[in-house]
C-alpha cells in the first residue's frame, strides 16, 4: 500500500476483511520536534504503572467500593501493576494479542484500571465505550473495529450487560470473547477467572496508538480516536502539573471512568502518573459522592456543569465534610459565568475550568490565575506547542478577540480519526490542523471562550449528541417522512435535544411516546432519545433551499 503524504499512516493493521486499517500520525518531522522538546518521553503505560509501582509499591493506587455486598476494596500501587500482569496474561492465553480491539464498558471501578493496564501491556487498543451505551452503539464499535473482545459488568444500574451482549454477539462476526466483572457471567466467562501467571510480554512502542477513544461527535455514526501512548502520557503530565496533582492527591472519579475528562484531565491517569490516589465513584449524586470524600480525603475531582450545581446547591446543610476538597474542575460543557461564581463559596474549593475534547486539545484555567479569569473563561491549552487558530467561515485568520471557528494542531491532537479517510478530509485542514466545530474567542489576555459551536451536535449537559445519527434512527420509523434534531435551552442541562418531525402521509398516527420508545428499542443510548419530539408540516428553509436548523433552533428558543 502506498502511505498518503498527509496525514503520513502509521503502520496499518489489517481489518479481517484484509484491507488495511487507516491509523494516521503526526509527519516525521513534527514527531521529532515534539520529542526533541520533551513532550513526547518516550513513556508508555505499561511501563509508567511499572515505575509508579516500583518507586512506591505499597502506596495505594486505587479504592473502590465493588467488592463483595459493596465492601471497600484498596489496591496499592504493586497490586494493580500485578494485577494487570495477571490479566494480560489470561487475555494472551485466549488468543488476544497486540493490535487486537477490545471494547471496554464498565463502571467505576478497580477492574475498569486493571483491563485497561492489561490491555496496555498486551498492545490490545481498548475502545471506551460508556455505561449508557446500548446495542446499537456497541454493535457498531464491534463491528467497526472488528473488536476480538467485550468486557461489560454483570448488571449495572438496574441493566443487563448479559443480554446486551447477546444482542451484540449476534451482530459481530470478529467478537470471540465477552468477559463480565461482579458476579454471574451469565452465558460468557467471569472475567474473575482470566488472571493467570504473568508471562513476559514485549515492550510496546511509545509512538503506537493505545487506545480508541470515542468522539463527541456530529455524523451519522460515532468516530474513534487513535491515542498513542506519546501523546496522551503528554497530556496527563501536562494536566497533573497545571492541577497540582502529587502524591498526596485523591481524585474522585465521579464522571464515567473511560470518558477522556475523567480519564486524562487530569482524571485516573493523570493521578496513577503523579503518584496520587484514585478513588472510583460509583455515581456522581451528591448522596454517594460527599461521604467518599470525607471519608476517603478527596482533594479533587472533575464534574460535567449540572453536576457542578447540583453539589453546590446540596453542600448547604450538608453533615458531610467536605474540607478535604482543594479543587473541583468543571468542563464538558459551558459553565455559566453565574453558576461558576457561586463554586468557591458553596464548595470551599478552588474552580477550575477545563475545556476539552478526546480529540486532544485541553484547556484549563490555571490556579493562579485570577478570579474573574477563572469565572468568565475557559483557560489555555496545556502545551506552548499547542497551535491555535480562529478563522472565519473561509479558514481566513480573524482577528484577536473576534469569534470564530478553532482549528487546533499540537503535540496531543490526534491528525485524524481511526479508519475515516474521508471524513478526516473534512475534519482536519491539509497542514493537520483538527476542525474541532466550536466557535471561541480569545480574550486579551490569551484565555480562550468558548462562544458556541458550528458543528451539528447537542451538548445536553456535557453528553454529546450528533443531530444525524438520532435523525437517522427517527428516519427508520415507517410514519416518518423526515426528521430534524436541534439543541434548545435547558435550565439544568444547558441543553435539551428536541426533534422536528415532519409525519409521512397517509401513514398511521404516530405519536412522540411511542417515537421515543420506537429509537430506545432500536438500542439508542437513553440520553440520545428526543426529550421533546414536535410534529411539524415543513421545515424552515434557507435562501438556498437548505434547512435552516437556526430557524429550528429559534423556534425552541424562548421568545
Ligand atoms: O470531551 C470533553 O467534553 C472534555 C471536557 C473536559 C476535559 C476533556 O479532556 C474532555 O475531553
Amino acid at each position: 500500500m502506498t502511505a498518503p503524504s498527509r496525514p503520513s499512516s502509521g503502520t496499518p493493521s489489517s481489518t479481517p476483511a484484509g484491507t488495511p486499517y487507516t491509523t494516521p500520525t503526526w509527519p516525521a518531522d513534527v514527531a521529532a520536534r515534539y520529542r526533541a522538546a520533551g513532550w513526547w518521553e518516550g513513556l508508555t503505560f505499561g511501563a509508567m504503572l511499572r515505575d509508579r509501582a516500583a518507586a512506591h509499591p505499597d502506596r495505594v493506587a486505587v479504592v473502590d467500593h465493588a467488592g463483595p455486598g459493596g465492601t471497600r476494596r484498596a489496591l496499592t500501587y504493586a497490586d494493580l501493576d500485578l494485577r494487570a500482569d495477571r490479566l494480560a496474561a489470561g487475555l494472551a492465553a485466549r488468543g488476544i494479542t497486540a493490535g487486537d480491539r477490545v471494547v471496554v464498558q464498565l463502571p467505576n471501578t478497580a477492574e475498569f484500571l486493571e483491563l485497561v493496564f492489561a490491555l496496555f501491556r498486551l498492545g490490545a487498543l481498548p475502545v471506551f465505550a460508556l455505561p449508557a451505551h446500548r446495542a446499537s452503539e456497541i454493535s457498531y464499535f464491534c463491528s467497526f473495529t472488528g473488536a476480538v473482545a467485550y468486557v461489560i459488568p454483570g448488571v449495572h444500574e438496574g441493566f443487563d450487560h448479559r443480554t446486551l451482549a447477546t444482542t451484540v454477539l449476534a451482530r459481530s462476526p470478529a467478537l470471540r470473547h465477552v468477559f463480565v466483572t461482579g458476579g454471574d457471567p451469565g452465558p460468557f466467562e467471569s472475567l474473575a477467572d482470566v488472571p493467570a501467571v504473568p508471562v513476559p510480554l514485549p515492550e510496546r512502542d511509545p509512538s503506537e496508538t493505545a487506545f480508541l477513544q470515542l468522539s463527541g461527535g456530529s455524523t451519522g455514526v460515532p468516530k474513534l480516536i487513535p491515542r498513542t501512548h506519546d501523546d496522551y502520557v503528554y497530556s496527563l503530565r501536562g494536566s497533573a502539573e497545571i492541577c497540582r496533582l502529587d502524591e498526596h492527591s485523591v481524585y474522585l472519579c465521579a464522571l464515567p471512568a473511560a470518558h477522556n475528562f475523567p480519564l486524562s484531565s487530569p482524571g485516573s491517569l493523570g493521578t496513577l502518573y503523579a503518584g496520587g490516589r484514585v478513588v472510583m465513584c460509583p455515581r456522581p449524586a451528591p448522596d454517594v459522592a460527599f461521604p467518599l470524600i470525607q471519608d476517603e480525603g478527596v482533594t479533587i475531582t472533575g464534574l460535567v456543569p449540572p453536576l457542578a450545581l447540583a453539589w453546590t446547591a446540596a453542600a448547604t446543610g450538608t453533615p458531610y465534610d467536605l474540607s478535604s476538597l482543594d479543587v473541583l474542575l468543571v468542563g464538558g460543557a459551558r459553565l455559566s459565568d453565574e453558576a461558576a461564581r457561586r463554586i468557591r463559596p458553596a464548595l470551599g474549593c478552588a474552580l477550575q475550568q477545563v475545556f476539552g475534547m478526546a480529540e486532544g486539545l485541553v484547556c484549563y484555567t490555571r490556579l493562579d490565575d485570577d478570579p474573574e479569569t477563572v469565572v468568565t473563561t475557559q483557560g489555555r491549552p496545556i502545551s506552548p506547542d499547542d497551535e491555535i487558530r480562529i478563522v472565519d467561515d473561509e479558514d481566513r485568520d480573524l482577528p484577536t478577540g473576534a469569534t470564530g471557528h478553532l482549528l487546533t494542531r499540537g503535540p496531543y491532537t490526534i491528525r485524524g480519526y481511526w479508519n475515516a479517510p474521508e471524513h478526516n478530509a473534512r475534519a482536519f485542514t491539509e497542514d493537520g490542523f483538527y476542525r474541532t466545530g466550536d466557535l471561541v474567542r480569545l480574550t486579551p489576555g490569551g484565555h480562550l471562550v468558548v462562544e458556541g459551536r458550528a458543528k451539528d451536535q447537542i451538548n445536553r449537559g456535557g453528553e454529546k449528541i450528533a443531530a444525524e445519527e438520532v435523525e437517522n434512527h427517527l428516519l427508520a420509523h415507517p410514519s416518518v417522512h423526515d426528521a430534524n434534531v436541534v439543541a434548545e435551552p435547558d435550565p439544568y442541562l444547558g441543553e435539551r435535544s428536541c426533534a422536528y418531525v415532519i409525519r409521512r402521509q397517509g401513514a398511521e398516527e404516530t405519536g412522540a411516546a411511542a417515537l421515543k420508545r420506537f429509537v430506545r428499542e432500536r438500542g439508542l443510548a437513553a440520553y440520545k432519545v428526543p426529550d421533546r419530539i414536535v410534529f411539524v408540516d415543513a421545515f424552515p428553509t434557507t435562501g438556498v433551499g437548505k434547512i435552516s436548523k437556526k430557524d429550528l433552533r429559534a423556534e425552541s428558543a424562548p421568545a
